[in-house]
């Protein structure tokens, strides 16, 4: 079987990556120039753990191409897999222009039946939209070709990306045709074989249902994080309640972490996103309006507690951050709650050193020098009179805490995703504060 994944990013090449492993001819198609050479020369564009030695692998064997240019490959494909970033727009929807792009190049340049799956995260009734936009191609050109448009919106997640695409939970996929179903049917049997389900179903449904996902994880998040602050308030600990409510097979332990809210690429985006279809149809989606207005709070919260150890008084103190990346295991930066925690810090007048293991010149792209870059994570403490962790990386979860006391000015630790524990970092004579 030979596909075209447009679109190579996160989704896409994770995606392309993914089918050339279970033996399809898959071509990925880029415009970012630089993006392709970099792939065509063996080097990954993002980080993402297993990725590098899965694409030479594949590259080798042969199945897996770059590319620039989609039409030519056209002819030589039977699915057309459209991975390509929707962004919020300026109110808060999904900008689709770079999905109707890839409708238009398809519409214009196929000479035989193509089917069109949609796989970045687009709201409801976009697969109507690129449908029209094929048409009036074709249309334009007097030819009449068929074609089939289907949905299969993505739920790998950064960092785990190979293993959630390779054993998924489930397979989504929206279709509208027998024809469409038969091709989406062949080319998922090894996950089916392998154990995991596909479900089918209507194509507006298929579309809602990745919204109605995102929406429900982040639910989880902001409501952890509410409860979390409320713990603060009351003398209880969230840790505790954490593990008493998860341990309900009808709540279950995962996504229930407070923290210091939730970035990414895709909840803040799939909220607003959300919110915005809402808005669109008549409905207030008032669960969803109070998820992301929680969140926005919980972004802060970091700064706030430092700010309040130190009286709201932190002109000159050196502040050190431990994690940049919006989670562990990723260079992404995408709404990441450090960058907000940052922001405010120097706002108020502080000296701002960060680390992370992966993120830092996604940093530097981003801020510059407005922050102190340090070699590793026990260089960004010196001198510091107080360290906020941020992200989890496993690295930071067991320190030297002997030779962070050494190392720093002053004793504060603020800990936005309760790593650490509460009496060991007493005992060694730290302020310690947490979430919830
Ligand atoms: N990142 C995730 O974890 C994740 C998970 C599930 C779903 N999604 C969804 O998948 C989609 C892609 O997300 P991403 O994080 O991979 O985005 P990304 O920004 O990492 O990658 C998108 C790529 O598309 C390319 N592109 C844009 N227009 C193009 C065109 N006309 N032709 C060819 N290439 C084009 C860009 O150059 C870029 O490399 C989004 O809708 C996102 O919401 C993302
Ligand atoms: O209990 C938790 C779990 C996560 N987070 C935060 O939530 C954000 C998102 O984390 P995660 O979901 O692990 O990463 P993503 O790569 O953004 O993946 C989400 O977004 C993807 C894009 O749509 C979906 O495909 C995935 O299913 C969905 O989990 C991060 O900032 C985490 O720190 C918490 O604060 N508490």
């Amino acid at each position: 079987m030979n596909i075209a994944i447009v679109g190579t990013g996160y989704v896409g090449l994770v995606t392309g990556t993914c089918f050339s492993e279970m033996g399809v001819d898959v071509t990925c198609v880029d415009i970012n120039e630089a993006k392709i050479k970099a792939l065509q020369g063996g080097v990954m564009p993002i980080y993402e753990p297993g990725l590098e030695s899965l694409v030479l692998k594949n590259v080798e064997a042969g199945r897996l191409h770059f590319t620039t240019d989609l039409t030519a490959c056209l002819d030589n494909v039977s699915i057309v897999f459209s991975a390509v970033g929707t962004p919020p727009d300026e109110d808060g929807s999904a900008d689709l222009r770079y999905v109707l792009d890839v409708a238009r190049t398809v519409g214009r340049s196929i000479n035989k039946y193509t089917l069109l799956v949609t796989k970045s995260t687009v709201p409801v009734g976009t697969a109507q939209k690129v449908k029209a936009v094929i048409q009036e191609e074709l249309d334009k050109r007097g030819v009449t070709i068929p074609f089939d448009v289907a949905s299969n919106p993505e739920f790998l997640k950064e960092g785990a990306a190979i293993k959630d695409f390779m054993a998924p939970d489930r397979v989504v996929v929206g279709i509208e045709s027998d024809h469409a179903r038969k091709l989406m049917e062949r080319l998922y049997r090894p996950f089916v074989l392998n154990g995991y389900p596909i479900l089918f179903m209507d194509i507006p449904s298929a579309e809602m249902t990745k919204y109605a996902a995102n929406a429900m994880l982040a639910t989880r998040i902001s409501f952890m994080n509410d409860i979390a602050n409320l713990c603060e308030r009351v003398g209880a600990d969230v840790e505790c309640v954490r593990k008493g409510i998860g341990s309900d097979t009808r709540i279950g332990k995962h996504f229930l972490y407070a923290g210091c809210g939730y970035g990414g690429s895709c909840f803040p985006k799939d909220v607003k996103a959300l919110l915005y279809t809402g808005k669109e149809n008549g409905y207030t989606m008032r669960v969803i309006e109070a998820v992301e207005e929680v969140n926005e709070t919980q972004k802060s919260i970091v700064f706030e507690k430092v700010n309040k150890l130190f009286n709201n008084d932190l002109k000159g103190k050196i502040v050190a951050i431990w994690g940049l990346a919006f989670k562990p295991d990723t260079d992404d930066m995408r709404e990441a709650p450090a960058l907000v925690v940052i922001d405010k810090l120097i706002k108020a007048g502080a000296i701002v050193k960060v680390y992370d293991p992966i993120a830092m010149d996604e940093c530097k792209r981003r801020i510059g020098n407005q922050v102190e870059y340090a070699k590793d994570m026990y260089d960004v403490v010196v001198d510091a009179d107080a360290l906020s962790l941020i992200t989890e990386w496993k690295q930071f979860r067991l320190p030297s805490w002997k030779c962070i006391k050494r190392l720093m000015r002053g004793n504060v630790i603020v800990d936005g995703r309760n790593i650490y524990d509460q009496e060991e970092m007493e005992n060694e004579y730290f302020v310690y504060s947490r979430i919830g």
